[in-house]
């Protein structure tokens, strides 16, 4: 029998909602002989208000002991007067990521037979973003002065290491090479040019090494227009921390929406647990009624099973996912636990 420790992190709002019927699938998705040993860590809006405490050096170093992470989402209501900004955001879900030095932010994004793309013509997609999830402008480099007047100047730095670009960029490679072989830079190096410079040496100097993948940038803006209007024409997608938190909301919402895109922070190194989530927030506009859709977390998991070696129960999850959706044609809106419990039973059906 192999047990795999499995950090589960609820988090907010329909992380709550979502994360129950994520697990209900991997229950169903087990493979013989695997077991999945749980540790839930009730963490987030609710223990900062009760507590003060966000991610407690203690909590870090037992998740860090684990093979995974699941993690629904954190943060409240955007300009809640109790929740300092980013307290949750920064604290919580970011300093997991860098702590456990996911530099890998992969978030694939496929219309799925079934999923309804917004787009009268959306063409075939199937494209990956590979983000940057250790650096760019999220690591807190910055700071506020004469705060509160007129004359208050703040800055947010965006980091760029010629170590943490190369290895995102390597990864992303070697994603192309076995997928389609075609890889697009995003950025804004005609106007970001110091942060675009490394870049966009790194991606010619890497890109030397794979001749047979073949590259091309796009400016971040004018990717909006490029998402909406060809975006069949991507293959593997890299870019920055905070473009890549961008352009991937946006791929959600072209291949049928924020509740079906699920993502993963891994650590390729494999020296720390990777963790999967998914693409959207807490959603506190829709928390707690039961509507909001479980499918980015259950892809979540099926991404997660793919990263610990079981990518034929990962697949299972797929085909449910692929079934579910082309249920969905015609059917009323669906309580969030029957969504999870048609995937299960999808999933056991085989
Ligand atoms: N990974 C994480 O934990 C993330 C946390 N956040 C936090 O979440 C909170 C809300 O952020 P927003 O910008 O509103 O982003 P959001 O992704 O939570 O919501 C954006 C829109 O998508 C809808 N939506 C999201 N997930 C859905 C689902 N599964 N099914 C149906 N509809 C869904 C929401 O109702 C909302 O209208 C904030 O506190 C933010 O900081 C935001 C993004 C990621
Ligand atoms: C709250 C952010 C740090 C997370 C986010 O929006 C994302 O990773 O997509
Ligand atoms: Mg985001």
């Amino acid at each position: 029998m192999t047990s795999i420790k499995l950090a589960v992190i609820p988090g907010d709002g329909i992380g709550q909602e979502v994360v129950p019927e994520a697990l209900k699938v991997l229950a169903a998705a087990t493979p013989e002989g695997v077991t999945f040993e749980q540790t839930h860590y009730e963490i987030g809006a609710e223990r900062y208000l009760a507590t003060g405490e966000v991610l407690t050096d203690e909590v870090l170093a037992d998740i860090r002991t684990k093979d995974a992470i699941l993690l629904g989402a954190v943060g409240g209501k955007p300009g809640d007067p109790n929740l300092p900004p980013g307290i949750l955001e920064r604290g919580l879900l970011l300093k997991l990521r860098f702590e456990l030095d996911h530099y890998v932010n992969l978030r694939p994004s496929k219309l799925f037979p079934g999923a309804a793309s917004p787009l009268a013509n959306p063409g075939e997609i199937d494209f990956v973003v590979v983000r940057e999830g250790t650096e760019g402008p999220y690591t807190g480099n910055g700071g506020s002065i004469r705060v509160g007047t007129p004359q208050e100047v703040a800055t947010e730095v965006s980091l760029n290491t010629a170590f943490g670009v190369e290895r995102v960029v390597r990864d992303a490679f070697a994603r192309a090479q076995k997928r389609r072989k075609k890889l697009t830079l995003v950025h804004k190096t005609n106007v970001i040019v110091n942060a675009g410079k490394i870049w966009s040496r790194l991606v010619a100097e890497v890109g030397a090494e794979y001749p047979d993948v073949a590259v091309d940038y796009q400016h971040v803006d004018a990717m909006m227009i490029h998402l909406v209007a060809n975006p069949s024409q991507f293959d593997v997608i890299v870019t920055d921390n905070l473009f890549g938190d961008i352009v991937t909301d946006l791929a959600a919402a072209v291949t049928g929406g924020i509740g079906l895109a699920a993502s993963g922070n891994v650590n390729p190194d494999r020296t720390t647990p990777s963790m999967f989530e998914p693409v959207h927030g807490s959603a506190p506009d829709i928390a707690g009624q039961q509507i909001a859709d479980p499918t980015a977390a259950i892809g979540s998991v099926a991404l997660m099973l793919d990263h610990l070696g079981y990518p034929e129960a990962a697949a299972k999850i797929d085909a449910a996912i692929v079934k579910d959706l082309e249920s969905r044609q015609g059917q009323g809106p669906r309580k969030t636990a029957e969504v999870g419990d048609a995937i299960a039973a999808l999933v056991v059906a085989g």
